[in-house]
């Protein structure tokens, strides 16, 4: 898989209590391999909403979804779950299973990625502790704090070693260290040729991002 994303005039429009709500509107743009692309706006512009529809979780009112030519809500469920295992997501607020531990969450993503094998059972390890968050897997998520609990999203997020990754405001409540590492972790893996988007208000990844895009009021801006 080449990873280009391409999303064309991508309007999403919600109905709720019998009024419909602008998501987004409008919005075309092309994600590339090997680079982090960064999706800013303020709150309710849109970010969410065009990251879960890349994500293959939201069907667009309008527009498409194109993975290295194949538009993603015209695919079979079959093709689409294919595609589903080959991407990794965080979303704003991280959601786990209260009565499984951390590590198990994890190794419920790789099982549902078909991947519950020791090489990615290293590999989610590895991401832990590289998080510095390697000795919290044994607890509950309701045992560990807001941004630990969004640096084991990121690492069940990671494990599977998805070729896309799609991050929600991955920064937010994270220190600077942390943030740091998270930082040099996504790097790492752009120059491993992954596609990389994150939604975010941190200036941080104005200095990072490779590709930028900004939204206001569900509207692209340049
Ligand atoms: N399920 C929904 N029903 C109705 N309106 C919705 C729904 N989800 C989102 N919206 C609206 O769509 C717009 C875009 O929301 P979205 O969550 O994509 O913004 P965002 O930029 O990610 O915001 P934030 O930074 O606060 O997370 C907002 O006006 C929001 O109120």
């Amino acid at each position: 898989m080449g990873n280009l994303i391409e999303v064309k005039n991508l309007k999403i429009v919600y109905r709720a209590n019998g009024r419909d709500f602008i998501g987004l509107d409008g919005f075309s743009g092309s994600f590339e391999s090997g680079k982090i692309s960064a999706i800013f706006g303020p709150s309710g512009s849109g970010k969410t909403s065009l990251l879960m529809s890349v994500g293959t979780l939201l069907p667009p009112t309008e527009g498409s979804i194109v993975y290295d030519g194949r538009d993603v809500y015209s695919l079979p469920e079959a093709e689409v779950q294919k595609l589903r295992r080959k991407i990794g997501i965080t979303f704003q607020e991280p959601t786990f299973i209260n009565v499984l531990s951390v590590w198990e969450n994890i190794e419920l993503a790789l099982y549902g990625a078909g991947k519950l094998k020791a090489e990615f059972k290293r590999r989610a390890e590895e991401l832990a502790y590289k998080l510095g968050i390697g000795d919290i897997l044994h607890k509950r998520p309701t045992e560990i704090s807001g941004g630990e609990a969004r640096r084991a999203a990121v690492v069940r997020a990671l494990a599977h070693d998805p070729d896309v990754l799609l991050l929600d405001e991955p920064t937010a409540y994270l220190d600077g260290e942390s943030t740091r590492t998270l930082i040099k972790l996504l790097e790492e893996e752009k120059e491993r040729g992954k596609t990389i988007i994150v939604t975010t208000h941190d200036p941080v990844f104005d200095k990072i991002a490779d590709a930028k895009f900004y939204l206001q009021h569900g509207k692209q801006i340049t």
